[in-house]
């Protein structure tokens, strides 16, 4: 069976108006680009419609320096947040965004002061997929005491996700498994709330899971211009999942939006 996130997005939704009610300027973001791969541009037309849907001025910069960018738009009194795709280019390293982003227009809570926080359980802006991964899991299912078995360890998701989910109060058993990983598909089998943040297509057949787990597919792959997720779809005869697209990209862009709009509220006082 596939999850259906559409109360997520009717919360996220209130909750969303009820900021804007009180917020006294249009919010600002800007989303700093370098060298867009599919899955950014995706991410970036979302993004345009919702901050439409929303009343966000979305500023879209190619940025040719990131530092230089970030230093100006981190001083810049009008701005209430930076959004800096993924992945980078080489050249940089994602410490150069950790370093350098205020920490009060880090809507995506990369910076060491968010992240720094979440490690030691408070909650400011935290990374948004991790966000929705915890967020889709917690309207699903119980959490207390089960295997949770995370794919990948990403800085936005697999690390965050771990370490959200550990939080007390969540009370998770959390397996972090990656690239390196031997023989992963045992591992994930023991899953009973399983996390896929892999990149690749349709990776996860129905020999990694256990029946009747919960599986989320944090997954954007594009493929001939269609967008699917890591896991392949004959696992929902076995699993409750999350859809590619519908999923955790859609809950993603609304704590985005949300993120914005309370950074914009802290910004005016
Ligand atoms: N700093 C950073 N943070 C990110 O969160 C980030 C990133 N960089 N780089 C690119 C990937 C990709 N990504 C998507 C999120 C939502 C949709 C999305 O909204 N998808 C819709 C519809 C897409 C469609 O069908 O056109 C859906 O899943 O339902 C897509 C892609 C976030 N990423």
């Amino acid at each position: 069976m596939y999850i259906d996130v559409k109360n997520i997005l009717h919360e996220l939704n209130e909750e969303i108006e009820l900021l804007k009610s009180k917020v006294s300027h249009e919010p600002k973001l800007i989303s700093l680009v370098v060298e867009p791969d599919p899955s950014t541009l995706s991410y970036l037309k979302t993004q345009k419609k919702t901050t439409k849907k929303y009343g966000v001025n979305l500023e879209i910069i190619e940025s040719h320096n990131l530092e230089e960018d970030l230093n100006y738009y981190n001083e810049d009194k009008s701005v209430d947040g930076i959004f800096v795709s993924r992945p980078l280019p080489k050249r940089y390293s994602e410490l150069d965004i950790a370093r350098n982003i205020n920490p009060k227009k880090d809507v995506e809570g990369v910076s060491f002061f968010n992240i720094g926080s979440m490690y030691y359980e408070e909650e400011l802006f935290v990374p948004c997929t991790a966000e929705a991964v915890v967020k889709i899991i917690e309207e699903n299912t119980k959490i207390q005491g089960k295997n949770v078995v995370v794919v990948g360890r990403s800085t936005t998701v697999g690390k965050p996700v771990a370490i959200l989910l550990l939080k007390r109060g969540r009370d998770a058993t959390v397996t972090v498994a990656h690239s390196k990983t031997i023989d992963l598909n045992e591992i994930t089998q023991k899953a009973d709330i399983l996390v896929v943040a892999i990149g690749r297509a349709n990776y996860i057949k129905q020999n990694f899971v256990k029946e009747g787990a919960t599986i989320i597919d944090v997954g954007i792959n594009v493929v001939d211009g269609k967008i699917v997720g890591d896991v392949s779809s004959e696992v929902v005869e076995k699993c409750e999942v999350t859809p590619v697209p519908g999923g955790v990209g859609s809950v993603t862009s609304l704590i985005l939006i949300r993120n914005v709009f309370r950074a914009a509220i802290n910004n005016s006082i």
